[in-house]
């Protein structure tokens, strides 16, 4: 689905993403975790097309998108879903995901993307909140509208940057289980989360980050045993 070949990305003299190569299998759930400042937004941001690398390449269904804006990501199926939400606040919850589904795909045809809104609003969660405004939704169904938006798009491999940033355990919990749904319809996930729980009970496998160098990957289990990862967690001195 998705191939990372020795990315790098520099700010000054700041290498924040250091020769980075990852894969995403098709269906999988790959978690990108790691210590404040491991580079984990930019890398996101590199694969969304947000930021242009200094090195490597991207792959995405066998086609190289490394320099290609985000729109165009996008039309090929990478969606991206933030932790700051920002939905048409004067717009429905029905009519925001339209906008999704009619723009992540040009040429969509109108009924095809209300089809789509339809699904989507069921999937999430939000088909009683559909004819409220946008800006009057919780912080919870902001956050489910935001990734409803980015499903709306139909996206292949969906990104998400600290969707759970700011729920209560249980909300995790209940955005776990949609996340789970999501992937069991076929889409692929790649997210940066800080909530341990949240990484073990969603991830097929994961990548940790340091220093933007990929420092361990492999299952929650193995990764979180590595001595490497664990002293990029507790501090150099401990
Ligand atoms: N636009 C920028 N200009 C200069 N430096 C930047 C820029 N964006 C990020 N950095 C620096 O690059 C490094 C990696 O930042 P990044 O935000 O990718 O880390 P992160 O792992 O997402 O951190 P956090 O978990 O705190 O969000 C940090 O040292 C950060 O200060």
């Amino acid at each position: 689905m998705l191939k990372v070949e020795g990315l790098s990305k520099r700010f000054g003299g700041l290498l924040a993403v250091n020769r980075v190569s990852l894969k995403v299998r098709p269906g999988e759930i790959l978690a990108v975790i790691g210590p404040n400042g491991a580079g984990k937004s930019t890398l996101l941001n590199l694969l969304s097309g947000l930021l242009l690398p200094d090195e490597g390449r991207i792959l995405f269904r066998g086609e190289e998108i490394t320099h290609l804006p985000p729109e165009a990501r996008a039309w090929r199926g990478l969606g991206r879903a933030f932790q700051i939400v920002s939905p048409f606040p004067e717009m429905t919850v029905r009519e925001n995901l339209l906008v999704g589904a009619l723009f992540g795909k040009p040429g969509t045809p109108k009924r095809e993307a209300e089809r789509v809104v339809e699904e989507v609003l069921e999937l999430t969660g939000l088909a009683p909140k559909a004819h409220h405004l946008a800006g009057e939704l919780t912080l919870l169904e902001d956050k489910r509208l935001e990734l409803a938006r980015a499903l709306a798009t139909r996206p292949n491999l969906l990104l998400l940057d600290e969707v759970m940033a700011g729920l209560r355990p249980k909300e995790a919990q209940e955005a776990v289980g949609l996340l789970q749904r999501i992937r069991a319809r076929g889409v692929s996930i790649l997210f940066i989360e800080h909530l341990m729980p949240v990484v073990r009970a969603l991830a097929d496998r994961v990548v940790v980050l340091d220093y933007g160098e990929v420092i361990a990957e492999g299952r929650y289990e193995e990764v979180t045993q590595d001595p490497r990862v664990r002293e990029a967690y507790l501090g150099r001195s401990a």
